[in-house]
């Protein structure tokens, strides 16, 4: 076991390297001895920067690249931000390990206004995901809201060059990377109910490659895995990718299992949400049911709408 190299297949953005290297420290704590390299790639998503992603349609944008280099045994993982992750996965591969999340909510970031409240009328609020952009809406719809790309960085510089009154990004991402102070308000899930796994991070490997999937094994933190479960069991009931306007968030408390879902047209027109609560081990079955609850609700139609590309945005 100890002459065994794990490789993990990354992105190169400064928060894929940290999630990296994150699962990579915590390897070689859990394991002495054992070698983790890093296989640095480029993925398209990495390369489509210019265009709106809900337009570049792809789910998995991000990873496609990664799971090629597993299949082909040119890596052995990959570590993901659970809330890019397709809900499926080519043969042979599989989310084996979901790691303890960090702070899964929105985060307000502008430098003059300290909170969504502040804004004055008319402010142009930059972000990219339908998700953000439908609870803005429903919130204040006379904010003008503008689209946002490019890693954590990127986006930051164009807050500051003056290009958004204020923009909005996972606390999470901003933590890890060390830029908490650019934080000026954390969002309630009232205020914005967080994307599928937001905030917390898994691991991807070949589904026949035991002796890594027991090297990771230490790594799984039981709570995130079953408020994941229940997030992701619902978008996949949705037929959700990534970039969709939905959000799905669970909290566990003891055995009891809360979660919360909504479905919004990107216009902020209309929102249709839910919530269940039981035991944690219906973590899934919670998550499908409430999703036939929205769809019957009017999901259906508003994610439709958003699918054929001409939801009013
Ligand atoms: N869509 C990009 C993305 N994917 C994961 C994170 C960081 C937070 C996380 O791990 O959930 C971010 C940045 C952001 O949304 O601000």
């Amino acid at each position: 076991m100890l002459d065994k190299i794990i490789r993990i297949a990354t992105r190169q953005s400064p928060l894929a390297l940290w999630q990296a290297q994150y699962v990579q420290s915590q390897l070689m704590a859990c394991h002495p001895g054992l070698q983790v390299e890093l296989v640095p790639m480029v993925t398209k998503g990495d390369i489509i920067l210019d265009t709106p992603l809900a337009k570049v349609g792809g789910k998995g944008l991000f990873v496609k690249e990664l799971e090629l280099a597993m299949l082909d045994g040119r890596a052995d993982i990959a570590v993901h931000s659970m809330k890019d992750v397709p809900v499926e996965f080519p043969e042979g591969l599989g989310l084996v390990t979901i790691c303890e999340r960090e702070d899964p909510r929105d985060a307000f970031v502008s430098n003059h206004y300290a909170s969504l409240a502040e804004l004055p009328h008319g402010s142009v609020v930059g972000t990219s995901s339908l998700r953000r952009q439908c609870q803005l809406r429903q919130k204040r719809p006379d904010l003008v809201i503008r689209d946002l790309r490019g890693n954590v960085g990127t986006r930051l510089s164009k807050l500051d060059n003056g290009e958004y009154d204020a923009i909005i990004l996972a606390v999470a991402g901003l933590k890890r990377l060390g830029l908490e102070n650019r934080i000026r308000t954390a969002l309630t899930p009232e205020e914005c109910l967080p994307a599928v796994g937001q905030g917390a991070v898994g691991i991807e490997c070949r589904l026949d490659d035991q002796n890594t999937r027991d090297l990771l094994a230490p790594l799984a933190h039981r709570e995130t895995t079953v408020r994941v479960e229940a997030e992701r069991a619902m978008n996949m009931r949705l037929e959700g990718g990534c970039q969709v306007p939905i959000g799905s968030y669970a909290e566990l408390d003891g055995d009891q299992l809360w979660l919360r879902a909504l479905v919004g047209a990107p216009d902020g027109s209309q929102m249709v949400s839910g919530e269940r609560r039981g035991p944690a081990a219906n973590a899934y079955s919670m998550g499908v049911e409430l999703a036939e609850e929205l769809l019957a609700n009017g999901a259906r139609e508003i994610l439709q709408e958003v699918y054929k590309g001409n939801a009013p945005q």
